[in-house]
């Protein structure tokens, strides 16, 4: 049996909470948070099925921090420009008067919003991303966070005046009990799928066209993306994804957010930003290369990618640009003087980390300043952004946009969401991109998108020859 906390203590906070909210006349949030045993987290996913549209997750590279949010108690969701400030002030509206019971203040524990937003809002919808507005943020109404071996549990509550806490209470005993039944191995399924490129020829044709732009100066670097359509035999089982990822991208960021139907899920090396007791931390990832089939070829192709100008240039766009934010929003900032490799299964990137010290602005203005950064976008990033609005072929949606958490301390991380895919049933679109610049070569830029492709395809099944 998982201990949780007593129903007496929930009962008595659960009264405290709707009588709170007949005195400020609105309804109060209730989070309780009790440490239980280690509960594996895909488990745990793949347990809550009833909960199936409302389930996220996310981990961070090497496991460090696991969050699984089922149940939506509280879901801040809208279309249109100014979402992360509207966000931030309806959080921090839901937090006045909060009751929260936590042991020990464990970052990413007691309430915590997850979710994302959409690349561009501005760009026109299509019904491909129907399920996924411009920003979407979640109060679950359970999470478990698993920091390394140990696991906590979060059970949040957003009562009005008129709730019954005795009925809320023996609800809430019945979903916890309902909670921890595994069974099952998702692991059994596998699909066979056949691929269709969307429009490649036009895609090569508006990178080239982009090259000459940037050398006519109109902008330096834009970030141009392109689509893969899949159609499998069987719908596709976001825990199989998940499971298949967490074992083949162990130094990425591993994320699922279902909506509705469907589930944007992917592996992305590319944090943007953490938050985490006083400090800031950046990445800045750009520039790529294949890994090699033996450890001599991939230390020469890691060699060829730190000395080639090109990618040098694409990287240094996106180190001055974070650098830039970091330095107006935080203090301290460290940014040191040249990349290291960062080597995954598929690719290797030039990676640059910027550490900072907090101040007092929160995390959601500095991924608003971010996003794009020329990474995702371009430089400069309004012109990044127009360009890609006027030319790209594809409804972005929440690909290469931020996604992740933050607590009620303002603690939380945002990664962008590459190498993605938004699963449909038994189908799915795969999104990758590539930085433009001016010397840039548009079918070695279409090979990196295919090489950027294959950690998603991977862990989808097999393609049918
Ligand atoms: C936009 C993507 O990758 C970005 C992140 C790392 C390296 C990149 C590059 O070398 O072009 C891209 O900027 C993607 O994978 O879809």
């Amino acid at each position: 049996m998982i201990m949780i906390e007593e129903p007496k203590l929930l009962y008595e906070k659960l009264v405290e909470g709707v009588k709170k909210a007949g005195q400020c006349g609105r309804p109060i949030i209730v989070s309780i948070t009790s440490k239980i045993k280690y509960q594996d987290p895909i488990l745990f996913f793949s347990a809550c099925k009833d909960e199936k549209g409302t389930r996220i997750f996310w981990s961070d590279p090497n496991q460090e921090l696991t969050l699984v949010g089922v149940g939506s108690e509280l879901t801040f969701e809208t279309n249109g420009t100014d979402r992360f400030s509207w966000v931030e002030k309806k959080w921090r509206k839901s937090l006045q008067d909060a009751i929260i019971v936590q042991d020990e203040p464990v970052p990413g524990t007691g309430p915590t919003l997850l979710g994302g937003f959409s690349f561009d809002p501005l760009k026109e919808k299509t019904p491909l991303w129907k399920s996924f507005p411009d920003v979407k943020m979640n109060l679950p109404k359970f999470m478990l966070t698993n920091h390394k071996e140990s696991s906590w549990l979060t059970e949040n509550f957003f009562l009005k005046a008129t709730d019954d806490p005795d009925l809320i209470t023996e609800i809430a005993i019945k979903e916890r009990e309902n909670l921890f039944k595994y069974g099952g191995n998702a692991s059994l399924l596998h699909n066979a799928y056949i691929k269709e490129e969307i429009n490649p020829q036009s895609w090569t044709r508006i990178v080239r066209e982009a090259t000459e732009s940037i050398k006519k100066n109109e902008l330096k670097k834009v970030v141009l993306a392109r689509e893969l359509r899949i159609f499998a035999d069987k719908p596709f089982s976001p825990e199989h994804t998940l499971s298949r990822l967490h074992k083949e991208q162990p130094l990425s960021y591993i994320f699922a957010f279902e909506s509705m139907e469907d589930c944007f899920i992917g592996a992305t090396p590319e944090r943007l930003a953490k938050r985490e007791k006083g400090h800031v931390l950046f990445t800045c990832l750009a520039g790529s290369m294949k890994r090699g089939n033996t450890a001599k070829e991939d230390e020469q192709l890691g060699n060829d990618l730190m000395n080639d100008p090109k990618n040098r240039q694409e990287h240094q766009f996106v180190v001055d640009m974070i650098g830039e934010v970091a330095k107006k929003f935080c203090k301290d900032v460290c940014v040191p003087d040249g990349p290291v490799l960062f080597k995954s299964r598929h690719i290797q990137h030039l990676f640059t980390p910027i550490a900072a010290k907090a101040t007092d602005k929160s995390l959601l203005t500095i991924i608003e300043a971010m996003h794009p950064t020329p990474a995702l976008g371009g430089f400069p990033k309004n012109a990044g952004i127009e360009k890609i609005r006027q030319v790209e072929e594809l409804d972005r949606g929440w690909y290469a946009s931020p996604i992740g958490w933050i607590d009620y301390k303002g603690n939380g991380e945002f990664a962008a969401a590459i190498r993605s895919a938004l699963l449909q049933g038994s189908e799915a679109s795969l999104f990758a991109g590539c930085g433009i610049v001016a010397d840039s070569d548009e079918l070695s830029e279409y090979e990196e998108t295919r090489i950027k492709f294959q950690p998603m395809l991977s862990v989808l099944g097999e393609e049918k020859t």
